[in-house]
């Protein structure tokens, strides 16, 4: 709803009114309708002014609508109301003005900006676009090409970029609406008549066609397969119409996109990023009940590219660190590059570099007075260990222990503590200072308190963290194997790593399964193989009865390990080269090899590409659910979109399973495990087999057919 008081005299003041970010729902809108008209008849009132609640103007439309039919007032036409006013109308907007609430600032006559205020529309993000009236009045208040840029990446933009744009008449430190309500006063006998966007022409620009082409170029690569960038871009080019004309496109642009799976998708994908802060382990504690401990100080012990990362990453949260390494080359090393990446974020935000907030030791003896370390060494398991039983001796009590393993067992590395109950996994992603998420994975014996101050640390470092529960390879990691393991199993059956790839593409990752294998290094997985007893110069295709493949080892024993050595499932034209080739070797190794195993290449197509490597991935994800290592679906999605470049328009794998249908997934599952019932990853888990026979229910239900967790507490 919207609050009406007349100040200073003569300017009516509607305040928006629906915690906690105003957002725009039916009783808002009708709110602004009421409030309008009772501004414009009063005789009293020569301008208004348009704020927000508690210091946010508005966080954009009420999200959690779209789910249902519409009802009040639509907000195109509220907007059109305040925009046609008679009298002047002041937005003063502190806070955030994000999507619809930008456009309803859009339809004000004036601006006024908190010099903290954050302003865009990411609707982009939601799988639509700037659909009341965004798409039509911003290129013409800042141009085109400024407008692409903020509606296809729906970034925020600060307050003093929105004044150099032209966004905002003006950005202020003081109290916003004071200064707005000053401002109104001051206008209060213009006519609003030029003030008016949806009456600008779109500014001239001498190569349109070019700057449309270009960025619809880039946004198709950015993200294959969505549609709302495209629609987005489709709906700015429409600017250049007369305004009914434009508004006329962006409608039917935003219909076919309101109702689209995609949508639908991204959506989801917002509100889980918001649910699994919602934590809860399977002994009963949650996030609700528990107190992260505040983390002042805190070591990185380990500056390979993990350590570094993670190293800039705390001390842009305002964390005092001390990164350790022994190896003095690699110390020297660090102590640049940790600089170098610092001084570039804080140019990019704007601040000075904190450089003193970092200090550097080539010995464990610092651990002795930190609140938290994370142990980022070799991924090693009698390495990690030692780390752990060095800092079990030197660090004061109640220092939580934490390691960025990408898999390995928390609670070994507890076991060689004296407190195993501070010690959790803090999974980072390369490069850790940019991605998004962080698995904290709670060991048998980690406290509630040791997981919530991770989960906060997380989040103070501006990562989404997600609690997961030990097993190898935690969640990622182990639904990362069987989609590996089918992509495998289909070359040895006839495909090529190029058809794999470009399937997965098309389907929407950024990367193929085998060019992002070869990115990340071939020998990682090899290491951790052969750690696991995988004989060398072996290529058997059967490994404890079950099928296993053995290409990847075999590449590695030819020294292809990937990009870096300039060969692996692809060739590249030096080492580190990044323009990866199809490989007439690796064409003739296959070949070989079928032959060597008596194989046939039979054809295989698109959709066999798809169903056994993702369906694979999904199946694991239900067991996931089953063995309670995620709480929930969405922690399994949020950590494929976010760590995994699973395409945000598809929700996760297993939103992606409920919208591709439970019962067909199931179908192929039972077939495909029929075609290979030596491949165990295929068989379909009785998670999925529950929820087919429980109809299928959506995604959001499906926590209530999980095993409940046990309260200790
Ligand atoms: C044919 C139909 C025509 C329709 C035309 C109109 C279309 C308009 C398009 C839009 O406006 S779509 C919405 C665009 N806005 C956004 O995408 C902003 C989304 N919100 C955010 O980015 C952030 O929430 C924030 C505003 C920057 C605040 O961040 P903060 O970290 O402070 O808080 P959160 O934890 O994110 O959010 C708190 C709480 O509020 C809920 N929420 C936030 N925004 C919305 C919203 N727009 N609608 C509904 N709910 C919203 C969020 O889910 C949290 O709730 P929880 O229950 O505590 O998890």
């Amino acid at each position: 709803m919207a609050q009406y008081s007349r100040v200073s005299g003569t300017v009516g003041l509607i305040t928006l009114l629906n915690p906690p970010v105003n957002a725009l729902s039916a009783a808002v809108r009708q709110g602004i309708v009421d409030m309008m008209d009772k501004a414009l008849s009063d005789r009293k009132v020569k301008s208004v002014v348009i704020c927000g609640h508690n210091g946010k103007f508005c966080g954009g439309a009420d999200i959690r609508e779209f789910s249902s039919p519409l009802t009040g007032p639509l907000l195109i036409p509220v907007i059109q109301g305040v925009e046609s006013a008679a009298k002047p109308v002041v937005a003063a907007i502190e806070g955030v003005a994000l999507g619809g609430g930008l456009e309803l600032a859009l339809g004000c006559h004036y601006r006024i900006a908190h010099s903290k205020a954050r302003l865009g529309l990411p609707e982009v993000h939601l799988g639509l676009l700037p659909g009341a009236g965004g798409s039509q009045r911003l290129p013409r208040l800042i141009g085109v090409p400024a407008a692409l840029d903020i509606i296809t990446t729906g970034r925020h933009v600060t307050a003093a970029e929105a004044l150099k744009l032209g966004l905002v008449d003006r950005v202020t430190d003081r109290n916003t609406v004071d200064e707005a309500v000053k401002f109104a006063l001051s206008v209060a006998d213009q006519s609003p008549q030029s003030r008016r966007i949806s009456t600008f022409p779109c500014p001239h620009h001498p190569d349109l066609d070019a700057v449309f082409e270009g960025v619809m170029q880039r946004v198709r690569q950015r993200a294959r397969g969505a549609l709302a960038p495209v629609a987005c871009v489709q709906a700015v080019a429409a600017a250049t119409l007369p305004f009914a004309q434009g508004m006329e496109r962006e409608r039917e642009l935003m219909a076919t996109l309101f109702t689209s799976g995609q949508a639908r998708a991204q959506q989801y994908h917002f509100f889980a990023q918001r649910a699994v802060g919602r934590w809860s382990m399977p002994s009963g504690a949650r996030w609700d009940k528990t107190k992260p401990v505040a983390v002042h100080k805190a070591m990185v012990i380990g500056l390979g590219t993990m350590g570094r990362g993670i190293s800039v990453a705390l001390v842009q949260a305002g964390v005092s660190v001390v990164a350790m390494e022994t190896n003095e080359k690699q110390l020297m090393d660090a102590k640049q590059a940790i600089s170098s990446m610092l001084e570039r974020g804080a140019k990019r935000r704007g601040v000075a570099p904190a450089l003193d907030k970092i200090r550097y030791s080539s010995d464990m003896q610092p651990a002795a007075d930190v609140d938290l370390v994370i142990e980022a060494v070799f991924e090693d398991m009698a390495l990690k260990k030692k780390v752990f039983q060095q800092l079990s001796a030197l660090c004061k009590p109640g220092t939580f222990l934490c390691s960025n393993t990408s898999g390995l067992d928390v609670d070994q590395l507890a076991s060689e503590t004296r407190t195993p109950e501070l010690v959790v996994g803090m999974h980072f992603f390369a490069p850790a200072h940019v991605m998004k998420l962080l698995e904290v994975v709670y060991g048998s014996r980690s406290s509630p308190q040791a997981v919530a101050t991770a989960m906060e640390l997380g989040k103070q470092m501006g990562k989404v963290s997600v609690a997961v529960g030990n097993c190898r390879g935690f969640v990622g990691n182990r639904m990362l194997k069987p989609y590996l393991e089918q992509a495998f199993f289909l070359l040895e059956e006839g495909a090529t790593p190029e058809f794999v790839d470009q399937v997965l593409e098309e389907f929407g990752f950024a990367m193929g399964v085998f060019r992002m294998s070869d990115l990340s290094g071939l020998d990682v997985g090899w290491r951790v193989r052969k750690a696991d007893g995988l004989p060398d110069g072996h290529s058997a295709r059967i490994r404890q009865g079950c099928r296993y493949s053995p290409l990847g080892d075999l590449l590695c024993e030819q020294g292809r390990f990937g990009q870096k050595t300039g060969r692996g499932w692809y060739q590249y034209d030096k080492p580190g080269g990044q323009v990866a080739k199809p490989d007439p070797w690796l064409q003739d190794f296959l070949e070989k090899f079928r032959t060597q195993h008596g194989l046939v290449a039979r054809r295989i197509d698109h959709q066999e590409v798809l169903e056994r490597c993702l369906y694979a991935l999904m199946n694991e994800g239900f067991r996931i659910l089953e063995d309670g290592i995620a709480a929930g679906p969405e922690d399994i999605d949020v950590i494929y979109v976010l760590g995994y470049s699973w395409p945000p328009h598809r929700g996760g794998p297993m939103f992606y399973a409920a919208m591709v249908g439970l019962k067909k997934v199931l179908e192929r599952l039972e077939h495909y495990h029929q075609e290979h019932p030596d491949i165990p990853s295929l068989k379909p888990c009785n998670l999925l087999r529950k929820l087919v026979v429980s109809g299928s229910p959506p995604v959001q239900k499906w926590r209530e057919f999980l095993q409940k967790p046990q309260s200790q507490l």
